[in-house]
Parts: structure tokens; C-alpha cells; sequence
């Protein structure tokens, strides 16, 4: 009789790459609706990829985010790394981990980024300030910049061009040449967006992710933060952040011309859905703590076209 090795059997009992697949899809399209359209234009093989990523990131954020976060200690994300590891090594704890093992080989990925992921949960279980910004970008990197270099794996980036190159980014930033940067910088941009967004909800859990140099640069305090305050200390030190995390799309935006065509649709997507959360903020006159910055959706629909006359 045919041996197969250990791990191809293991991988065989949880069920077949077909049901693993199509949980991830399902998974991904309830989470992410509007993301999971703009991949049904990528081929089969990259769509197929994306959610068994995005169906790892999830869960991985969920562990310290989501209802189950309470229970979750460091021992619980050794576990969560050990299992990262075994998937490497082919061997599948859940049903999702088949379709995750597939991608992994198929487009040759490497395990840091996932890695660095884990690291950057860590962070949220034991930090709740930031001293510096440099501080602050390396949780970005690790939580969302490396979802960044995942997906840029899958979705393949066409070689480096001179054409490429948006004309006002400087040619000789190296970093700002580099589409590997630019999808981290697409990353962090998101998740810096979305810190600025969430400032009241963080603060109701007693966490703080703007850098307290920064809060100390315009004379707003913690207790400030917490009582909610807005005057116009708050609004330099808001404008300031989105002035920031605006530079971080700005480099991110001619990695999205690197990207090979099908999958520049639902990045271009994302990076205008995202950003527009930062004109909305400003439309709320910098208040986060009691209105929550979302694109309507009308204006949402809209974007998809526009985006999509930018994929061209
Ligand atoms: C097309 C596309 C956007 C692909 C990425 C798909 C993917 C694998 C997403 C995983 C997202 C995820 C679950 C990450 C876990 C950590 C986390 C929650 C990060 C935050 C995302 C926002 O999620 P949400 O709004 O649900 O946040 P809450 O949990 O509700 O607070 C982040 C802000 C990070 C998102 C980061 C990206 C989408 C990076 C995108 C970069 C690329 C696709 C690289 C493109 C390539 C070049 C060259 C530019
Ligand atoms: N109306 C919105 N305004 C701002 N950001 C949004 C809005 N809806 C979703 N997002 C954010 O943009 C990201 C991708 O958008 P997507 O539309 O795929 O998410 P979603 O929450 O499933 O929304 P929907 O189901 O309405 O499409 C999500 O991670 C979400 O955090
Ligand atoms: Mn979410």
C-alpha cells in the first residue's frame, strides 16, 4: 500500500483542501464584505490564498481581541506560535490550517511575517501606552504591516520600473522606491487610521495608542484624553497624526501600480476606504470619542468605481 507521510495524513483526516477552502471564503466574506468582492477578480489560485490569510489573521487578532480575549494569556499565544510553527512543517490543528498549508507552499511564503504578527498581539497583552512614534510603528508593522508583506506574496508584484514611480515621490529615498516598503506602509497607514478612529473606544479600555511624546508635543494630557476634551490642543495634535498617517498612504500608493493588474482593484479599494475614514474624522471636527468616523455607504459604492478606473 502507498505510504503517505505522517503530515500529508494528518492534514487528510480534518477534511479535504476543497472544504477547507470554500470555510475560509465563507468565513472571509462575512467578515469583510466589500473585501471579499474585489477578490473575486483575482485569479482562482490568488483569491483561494488571500482568505486562507485572512482567515489566519482573524483569528489571530481575535485572540486578543475578540469575545474569547479575556481568557487569552502568553501562554495562549505560545500555543497559537507553536501551532504557526506546525503549519510550516505541513501539520494542520484546524480545519482552516489545510487550505493555509496549501497557500504557504504554493506561493512560498515565509513564516517572519506571521511571526511578527504574534509578536505585535503579544504587545497588547502586556503594553497599553506608547512612549515614541518609533515605538508605535513597530506595533503598526507587526499587526498590520505584515499583512501587508502576506498578501504582496500572493498577489505578486511586477518588477521594478522606473515608470511605475509616482513623479513626486523622491527617487532617491530608496525606501520610497521599494513596493516591499510600500505594502507595509499600506499596513501601518491602515492601522494608524484606524487607531485614530478607535481613540474613544481604546480610552474606555484604558489603552492609549498615540505616542505620549506626542500628546506632550501640544500640551494634551492623558487625563485630557480620558475625560475626552477637545479644544484646539486636541485638533493640532489629531491634525498632526493624520498628516502622518496620510504620508504613510502616500507611499503606499505606487506599490499599488507595482502590484500585478488583478489584484490592484481590491488593494486600491482598500487604501481609499481606509483614507476617506481620515476626511471624515476632520468632517467630525476631530471628535473620536463620541461619534465613530465611517464612510456611508453610498459613498462607499462610489469609491469601488474610482478605484477601479485606477486599477487600469
Ligand atoms: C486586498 C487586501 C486589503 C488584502 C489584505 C487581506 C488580509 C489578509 C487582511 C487581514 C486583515 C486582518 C484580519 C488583520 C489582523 C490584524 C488587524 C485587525 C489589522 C487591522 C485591519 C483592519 O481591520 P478592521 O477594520 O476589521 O479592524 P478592527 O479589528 O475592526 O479594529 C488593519 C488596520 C490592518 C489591515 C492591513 C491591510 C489590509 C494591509 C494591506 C496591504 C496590502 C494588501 C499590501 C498591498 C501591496 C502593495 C505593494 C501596496
Ligand atoms: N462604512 C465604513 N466606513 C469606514 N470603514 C469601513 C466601513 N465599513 C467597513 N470599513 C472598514 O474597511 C475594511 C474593509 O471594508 P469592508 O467593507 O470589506 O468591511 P465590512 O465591515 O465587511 O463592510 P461591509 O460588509 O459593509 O462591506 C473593514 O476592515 C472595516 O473595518
Ligand atoms: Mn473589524
Amino acid at each position: 500500500m502507498l505510504q503517505l507521510p505522517e503530515t500529508l495524513r494528518r492534514t487528510k483526516v480534518l477534511c479535504s483542501l476543497e472544504e477547507s477552502y470554500e470555510q475560509c471564503r465563507r468565513i472571509t466574506a462575512d467578515y469583510a464584505k466589500t473585501f471579499y468582492l474585489g477578490t473575486l477578480l483575482m485569479t482562482e489560485e490568488k483569491r483561494r490564498g488571500i482568505w486562507a490569510i485572512y482567515v489566519w489573521c482573524r483569528r489571530t487578532d481575535e485572540l486578543v481581541d475578540g469575545p474569547q480575549a479575556k481568557f487569552t494569556t502568553p501562554e495562549t499565544l505560545d500555543r497559537w506560535e507553536a501551532e504557526l510553527e506546525a503549519l510550516f512543517e505541513g501539520d494542520a490543528t484546524d480545519v482552516t490550517d489545510v487550505a493555509l498549508i496549501d497557500t504557504i507552499r504554493r506561493f512560498n511564503l515565509d513564516i517572519q511575517p506571521f511571526r511578527d504578527m504574534i509578536a505585535g498581539q503579544r504587545m497588547d497583552l502586556y503594553r497599553s501606552r506608547y512612549e515614541t512614534f518609533e515605538e508605535l510603528k513597530l506595533y503598526c508593522y507587526r499587526v498590520a504591516g505584515t499583512v501587508g508583506l502576506m498578501s504582496a506574496s500572493v498577489m505578486g508584484l511586477q518588477p521594478f520600473s522606473d515608470e511605475l514611480q509616482a513623479p513626486w515621490i523622491d527617487p532617491f529615498e530608496p525606501e520610497m522606491r521599494d513596493p516591499i516598503q510600500q505594502a507595509i506602509a499600506l499596513g501601518i497607514a491602515n492601522q494608524l487610521t484606524n487607531i485614530l478612529r478607535d481613540v474613544g473606544e481604546d480610552a474606555r479600555r484604558e489603552r492609549i495608542y498615540l505616542p505620549l511624546e506626542d500628546l506632550a508635543l501640544f500640551n494634551y494630557t492623558e487625563a485630557d484624553l480620558f475625560r475626552g476634551v477637545i479644544d484646539h490642543r486636541w485638533r493640532s495634535l489629531m491634525k498632526f497624526q493624520i498628516a502622518r498617517a496620510r504620508k504613510f498612504f502616500a507611499q503606499a500608493e505606487s506599490g499599488v501600480r507595482a502590484l500585478e493588474k488583478d489584484a490592484r482593484w481590491p488593494v486600491w479599494s482598500a487604501l481609499v476606504l481606509y483614507r476617506q475614514i481620515l476626511d471624515v474624522i476632520e468632517k467630525n471636527n476631530y471628535d473620536v470619542f463620541t461619534k465613530r468616523a465611517y464612510v456611508p455607504g453610498m459613498q462607499k459604492m462610489m469609491t469601488l468605481p474610482y478605484a477601479w478606473m485606477k486599477s487600469l
